[in-house]
């Protein structure tokens, strides 16, 4: 990045164990990132070694044993459950590899569905969502059902439901984990094109090399480390 970065969320010295009976299990040791607004930052690493955890700690989905979280300078674990709520509405966006569409509900119904939750005006919203839906190539398939969408088109629904409320910061968990190579492309230029589009950072945890090595940034957590990869490209 060539402008002056901005730090939107900084992860201070994050750890997460369990306890079971005698066993401890070290899930994330001292973790530290920063992220910084706008930017596309891929997390690589090997099954069980903590991406999926940190990814959580990072969207308030989860508790860190010790360290903190900040998103603007505000410690995201201090604010009360109706903040976090609010903060995971407003400022937050969601993709999972599973998409947790809602089935009942239509593709344009479902992005619009967090901005309805937020209170905005219904017309208005389903306009956004619309143009969202166009957005990712679904125009065609707005008064579809989940059920009645391809795998790839749902992910698609999910990333425009991301985006609704033009959130500063989107935590994706392997966007492209059940689509062919095409359709994995596809997410990854609308990664980029919306990041740029709306400022919005992408944080994304993926198996998914050729993905990984297109985002501005890739760090790698080994055995709950995060460590600093070989081959960042804007660093
Ligand atoms: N409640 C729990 N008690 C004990 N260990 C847990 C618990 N929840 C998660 N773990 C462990 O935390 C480790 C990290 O899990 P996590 O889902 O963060 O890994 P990941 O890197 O995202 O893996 P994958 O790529 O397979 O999704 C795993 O070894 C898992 O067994």
């Amino acid at each position: 990045m060539t402008q002056t970065k901005q730090v939107l969320l900084q992860v201070n010295h994050v750890s997460k164990h369990y306890h079971d009976g005698e066993v401890t299990t070290h899930v994330l040791k001292d973790v530290n990132l920063e992220v910084y607004k706008g930017e596309q930052l891929a997390i690589v690493g090997s099954s069980g070694s903590g991406k999926s955890t940190l990814l959580h700690l990072m969207g308030t989905l989860d508790t860190p044993s010790d360290g903190k979280v900040l998103l603007d300078g505000a410690d995201i674990y201090q604010l009360s459950a109706a903040k976090q709520a609010k903060l995971r509405n407003e400022d937050l966006g969601f993709i999972y590899q599973f998409h947790h569409l809602l089935p009942e509900f239509s593709a344009i119904e479902n992005v619009a569905m967090p901005a309805f939750i937020q209170g905005k005006d219904k017309q208005q919203s389903l306009q956004n969502a619309k143009v969202l839906l166009e957005r990712v190539g679904l125009g065609h398939r707005l008064q579809h059902i989940p059920a009645q969408l391809s795998g790839g088109e749902r992910q698609r629904v999910a990333i425009a439901r991301a985006l609704i409320n033009q959130p500063k910061l989107v935590l994706a968990d392997e966007p492209t984990g059940n689509l062919d190579a095409t359709s994995g492309e596809t997410v990854y230029q609308l990664i980029r094109e919306l990041a740029q589009q709306f400022g919005t950072a992408f944080v994304v945890v993926t198996h998914d090399h050729k993905l990984a090595a297109k985002m501005d940034r890739q760090l790698t957590m080994k055995d709950g480390v995060l460590q600093v990869a070989a081959g960042n490209i804007n660093e």
